[in-house]
């Protein structure tokens, strides 16, 4: 079906036909084939997009995103969203034959729009959903974010957005928790008001569901996805020998003789 923007004549399939490898319709299908075997993308849950300037390239909902083909990719232009008068309503520049788009989009638009993400990656781990039930566990109030420190991995976040430079070993890793909600769009207002709350974050988990990163460019928020997966299962294992996530090491100053 497509939208009101596009019809079959006129879909603007050259936006997704490249030879390059990296153009953003054919990067796409190929993240989520290896996010896949990571168990990220499976079941057809999760997925990802990437921007390109004004051009935002998103998944159909409920495929096997590791089967993805380039052809299934929708493209909606940023600007032409702004001016949209029913902000709600998407305006696509292609739209794929007998696809709706990703449930995800207003999640995913709210990375490029806000942090001026150039990707944005939601996966269904099972590391970040235990870590979630981990810390449904310790009650409300210290349910709502994850904190983690003095683990070299940390070194592998940015500062936050508008910051250069990454995060140190003896900085405290926070990524912010939300409830879930019965359909993937209602959880936009919720994810917007945690990137309020935490201006230098660049993921936000969802109780019970996954992992929303983003980053500035594809490289950026796939390196922080997978360090924030590391870090959600060495938290998990950590949980289960009776380790502390966070810890007061104090930071050492090494002498030269
Ligand atoms: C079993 S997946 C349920 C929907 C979801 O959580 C998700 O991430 C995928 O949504 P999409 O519309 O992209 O298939
Ligand atoms: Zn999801």
């Amino acid at each position: 079906m497509c939208s009101p923007t596009t019809t079959p004549e006129n879909n603007n399939d050259h936006l997704v036909q490249s030879s390059d490898p990296n153009h953003p319709a054919n990067l796409i299908p190929a993240l989520c084939a290896k996010f896949w075997t990571l168990g990220w993308v499976t079941g057809t849950g999760g997925g990802a997009s990437i921007r390109s300037d004004d051009l935002v390239y998103l998944a159909p909902s409920g495929v096997q995103k590791e089967l993805m083909k380039p052809d299934d990719i929708y493209v909606l232009s940023l600007a032409a969203q702004a001016q949209s008068l029913d902000k709600r309503q998407r305006v696509y520049l292609r739209s794929p034959a007998n696809y709706k788009p990703s449930q995800c989009t207003p999640l995913f638009l709210a990375a490029f729009t806000k942090r001026n993400a150039g990707c944005c990656i939601h996966t269904h781990s099972h590391w970040a959903v235990l870590v979630t039930l981990i810390l449904e566990t310790q009650g409300a109030g210290k349910d709502k974010e994850f904190m983690i420190n003095n683990i070299e991995q940390i070194k592998g976040f940015g500062k936050g957005f508008g910051k250069s430079g990454n995060l140190g070993y003896h900085d405290t890793l926070k990524i912010p928790v939300i409830e879930n909600t019965a359909h993937e769009e209602d959880l936009t207002e919720f994810l917007e008001e945690a990137m309020d709350k935490y201006p230098d974050t660049y993921a936000v988990l969802v109780r019970r569901h996954g992992v929303y990163v983003w980053g500035e460019n594809v490289h950026k928020a796939k390196t922080m996805c997978e360090s924030l997966d590391y870090l959600f299962q060495l938290a998990v294992e950590m949980k289960k020998l009776g380790l502390p996530w966070v810890t007061d090491i104090e930071p050492t100053v090494p002498t030269r003789k």
